[in-house]
């Protein structure tokens, strides 16, 4: 169950129906449906451009979708600005870090506290400093960190919110094998209190760490279950993975 969860049965912790993307006249979200149960990791794949950060954009609430309605915990959200978004358990990390340069380690995890809930709370932000193995590097600059550090520092920031539902944008992109393994060790025990909606490039990673898999193309949602099945669905194999498929199977 989640943190703060106010599930009723029947109900979604998020739940996606018919969301409709247009910029300009392309359209990246084609009437999508897709929900996020309670204490899920749920994989979300798709070709180059099929729309996925579109899917977490609209999500968040960094932008509004054209059409379709965003429920989180039964209520709906679709036109709620981000803050309120996050406010409500929604939190995510983006393909590139976007620390604040100008403060610490640990002031960026404060004002990431204070833009989810309003509070800063600094025993709170070291338990999350300790955890992404940060807690040293906590009165340095974002600028001196590593790569593999200003991921866990973008991590930090977005689970010191304490999220009921995190947002993970190919946060294992760039990484070499060792470090992979870390991150999906990390949000293995991310996902032990709180539902994970990822989106990764890494094929074996995604299928090893998901519950289930959603698959986009061009917009459209064209697969939607359990790792192994997705991998053996034909109209994904033709779209996505290739003859490679029944190795994650
Ligand atoms: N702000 C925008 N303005 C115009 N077009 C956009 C905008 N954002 C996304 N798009 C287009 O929408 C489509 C979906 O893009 P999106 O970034 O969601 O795909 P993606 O699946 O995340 O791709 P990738 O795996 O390459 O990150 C693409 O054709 C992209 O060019």
């Amino acid at each position: 169950m989640s943190s703060s969860g106010t599930l009723t049965s029947g109900d979604r912790l998020l739940d996606c129906g018919g969301i409709r993307k247009e910029f300009g006249g392309l359209v990246a979200l084609d009437d999508v449906d897709l929900h996020i149960d309670d204490g899920e990791i749920c994989g979300l794949i798709g070709p180059n451009g099929a729309g996925k950060t579109t899917m977490f954009n609209v999500v968040s609430g960094a932008i509004k979708p054209t059409a379709g309605t965003i429920r989180f915990r039964g209520d709906d959200i679709t036109s709620l600005p981000q803050h309120e978004i996050c406010r409500r358990g929604i939190s995510r990390s983006f393909q590139t870090p976007r620390p604040f340069k100008s403060l610490s380690v640990l002031e960026n995890v404060l004002v990431g506290q204070r833009f989810g809930n309003g509070e800063s709370n600094v025993e709170r932000a070291y338990e999350v400093l300790e955890l992404m193995d940060l807690r040293h590097r906590e009165a340095d600059s974002p600028g001196d960190l590593t790569i593999v550090e200003q991921k866990r520092l973008d991590l930090s920031r977005a689970i010191s919110t304490a999220p009921d539902l995190l947002l993970l944008d190919e946060i294992m992109a760039g990484l070499n094998p060792a470090e992979t393994r870390n991150f999906l060790d990390l949000i293995d025990r991310l996902g032990e209190n709180r539902s994970v909606f990822v989106i990764e490039h890494d094929m074996k990673a995604i299928m090893d760490i998901s519950d289930r898999i959603v698959v986009l193309e061009s917009g459209e949602k064209i697969a939607d279950g359990p790792p192994s099945e997705v991998a053996n669905d034909d109209q994904v194999v033709a779209a996505y993975i290739g003859e490679d498929a029944a190795e994650y199977a």
